[in-house]
């Protein structure tokens, strides 16, 4: 695991962005899921305002980790803010946007996106791999939509199913683990002050670390980068090398 901390959110989406670059040109086609919520707005935009010519978007898949069971217009689509913020800013094929279509009938979709991961993807130890996950994390510990009260999603033998946000009760299609830690490389993008306490109980382990999905993200390949800006870091004693 990685650690890499900067000063502000601007810079993580910059520096993530350049990374972005680094691994998308390893090879082709790349597929990537991507996060939804707020923290990835300003790393798209960046990524699609000053480094969207230093990427082959024919070559480039977009996935989602998750996405709520709204309309693709709904503002709370997570769809919806990858077109404005990421999609709609660079030249990318229709044909390599695979969104998750949880609008009509969760179940189905949760089934039909996990079929759909197995016809795209390629395989590794026989389950879909990712070039790239790209995760988020609550201020409660949760990623993609596993939600601590629904710990027990992330060990579906299923590649996704349909979870509920605790609060709202609003339905959800998320990845579960076997994908996620099945992704060749997960990186997390973590930023500001609400995340620092669950930051720090992840990353350092502490009691009762595995309550959070976050914690059970564990790439085979162990190749998990924590993007995070100084707020988000500040609890964690890290090293000064
Ligand atoms: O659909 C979602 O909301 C996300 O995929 C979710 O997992 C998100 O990454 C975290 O909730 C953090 O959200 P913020 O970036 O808004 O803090």
């Amino acid at each position: 695991m990685e650690i890499k901390v900067y000063q502000n959110k601007e810079k993580v989406a910059e520096e993530f962005s350049k990374y972005f670059i680094e691994k998308s040109s390893t090879k082709s086609p790349f597929h990537v899921a991507l996060s939804g919520g707020s923290t990835p707005k300003i790393v798209f935009d960046v990524l699609a305002e000053k480094f969207s010519d230093k990427v082959d978007w024919n070559l480039i898949h977009f996935y989602w980790g998750d996405e709520r069971c709204v309309a693709p217009d709904d503002d709370e689509s997570n769809y919806k803010m990858t077109v404005e913020h990421l999609l709609s800013k660079i030249n990318i094929p229709e044909k390599n946007i695979h969104r998750i279509k949880g609008e009509e009938n969760p179940k189905e979709e949760a089934k039909r996106y996990g079929e759909l991961l197995e016809d795209l993807l390629p395989k590794e130890l026989g389950l879909p791999q990712f070039d790239l996950v790209i995760l988020g994390m609550g201020d409660d510990g949760h990623t993609a939509s596993i939600f601590p009260h629904e710990l027990k999603l992330w060990v579906s033998p299923d590649n996704c199913e349909v979870a509920m946000h605790p609060e709202s009760g609003q339905l959800r299609v998320s990845l579960t683990g076997r994908i996620i830690n099945n992704a060749k490389t997960v990186t997390f993008l973590v930023t500001g002050e609400s995340k620092a306490e669950k930051v720090k109980v992840i990353i350092d382990r502490e009691e009762d670390y595995l309550d959070y999905p976050a914690s059970h993200v564990s790439p085979k390949t162990k190749d998990l980068v924590w993007f995070l800006d100084a707020a988000a870091a500040k609890l964690l004693t890290l090293d000064q090398s």
